[in-house]
């Protein structure tokens, strides 16, 4: 295993993430989608929100994206908008040359069914980025007391963000820290003020071919500042964001990556790259992409002169690094076991044909 960076892992077939942002009424979700748009000025973020005018305008216009913004000025997200609309919505985004959407449900959607109008959409340009779902530290037990709906949402998370330390004693942090994590069970709990997450945790950084010298532009100059005034830069983000890579030249076990996959280790987020089972009849290139429990494999022929081999990209908060690369191990497939094609059921059930 090493640990090289996450973009050395190629996936041919780009999907657009769409990462849903759920969290009771100011909880923080606009804080975390300002921080997303300010802070992350490589990547073309498309934003649907339910009420334009709770997202600065100036950080619309950092991410240059007011054109292609969808916004819903009445009621909650998932009431105003059926399937249909919100697939027209992603039309519309997906258009527009961008490379991540980012939905903020308001504080009473109930992310089920946004979550279900992802996962059903028609849209083959788009995949499940994730429900990211924000806890108001200071306020999660009264509120949760006045709405029980609440524990659902956390259980549902595929990230947990608690918002709002600065309001809380050390105490305090830690005890709503292990009411969230016994409610979330295996989602990565991170805490946080003001939505500051590492953005890496919920969608790749994007490298662009741009070598003319040009002036900076609005937004650079912002992130500048920003860096140069201590703003929320990346060198604050912390948490124990953790990427790690592992390789093997044997194939793996098409059962027994699926089960680590479908149980993934405590704090695992994300796990991308291509798997190499070597069985006969299946030998090509599976394009693996998991968000918490999600998971989506895409069949590709492998690149003429590209060596057959396995190569991962995981994602997390406060992983066990060590653990996970023998449970990886684990699943390299043992030759004297024989799998025949019928093994590959376990991970045919998650492939998406195109
Ligand atoms: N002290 C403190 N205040 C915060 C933090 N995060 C957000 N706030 C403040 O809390 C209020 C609500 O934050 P928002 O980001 O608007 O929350 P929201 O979830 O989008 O709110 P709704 O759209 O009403 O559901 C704002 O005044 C924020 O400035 C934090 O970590 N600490």
């Amino acid at each position: 295993m090493d640990t090289r960076s996450s973009r050395e892992v190629r996936v041919a077939r780009r999907l657009i993430p769409v990462v849903l942002v759920a969290g009771f009424l100011g909880s923080g979700k606009t804080s975390l989608l300002n921080h997303l748009l300010r802070g992350h000025h490589g990547v073309r973020i498309g934003v649907i929100v339910n009420d334009f005018g709770s997202v600065g305008i100036d950080s619309m216009l950092v991410a240059g994206q007011v054109d292609s913004t969808v916004s819903l000025s009445n009621g909650c997200l998932c009431c105003a908008v059926d399937v249909e609309e919100m697939d027209a919505m992603l039309d519309r985004l997906t258009r527009a040359d961008i490379d991540v959407i980012v939905v903020e449900a308001s504080g009473l959607a109930e992310p089920r069914t946004l979550v279900r109008m992802i996962l059903g959409s028609e849209n083959p340009h788009i995949g499940y980025g994730g429900l990211v779902v924000l806890v108001d530290g200071a306020e999660f037990e009264v509120n949760r007391t006045r709405h029980p709906e609440l524990d659902l949402h956390v259980r549902m998370a595929d990230l947990v963000v608690l918002n709002k330390t600065d309001l809380l004693s050390v105490g305090e942090a830690d005890a709503v820290r292990n009411r969230i994590g016994g409610l979330a069970e295996r989602a990565p709990v991170l805490t946080t003020t003001h939505g500051r997450i590492d953005p890496r945790l919920l969608f790749d950084e994007v490298v662009r071919v741009d070598d003319e010298p040009r002036q900076l532009r609005l937004d650079e100059l912002l992130l500048e500042q920003e860096q140069c005034h201590g703003g929320d830069g990346h060198t604050h983000l912390h948490d124990g964001y953790r990427s790690i890579t592992f390789t093997s030249a044997a194939p793996m076990a098409p059962r027994a990556l699926a089960h680590f996959l479908e149980e993934p280790p405590s704090g695992l987020y994300r796990v991308k790259g291509f798997v190499y089972f070597g069985i006969e009849g299946h030998t090509e290139r599976y394009l693996v992409q998991t968000v918490g429990r999600h998971i989506r494999f895409d069949r590709a022929p492998w690149g003429r002169g590209v060596h057959r081999r396995t190569e991962l990209v995981l994602i997390g908060a406060d992983i066990d690094t060590g653990a996970i690369e023998r449970d990886l191990v684990r699943c390299v497939a043992d030759p004297s076991a024989d799998d025949g094609p019928e093994a590959m059921t376990a991970v045919h059930r998650y492939v998406v044909e195109s």
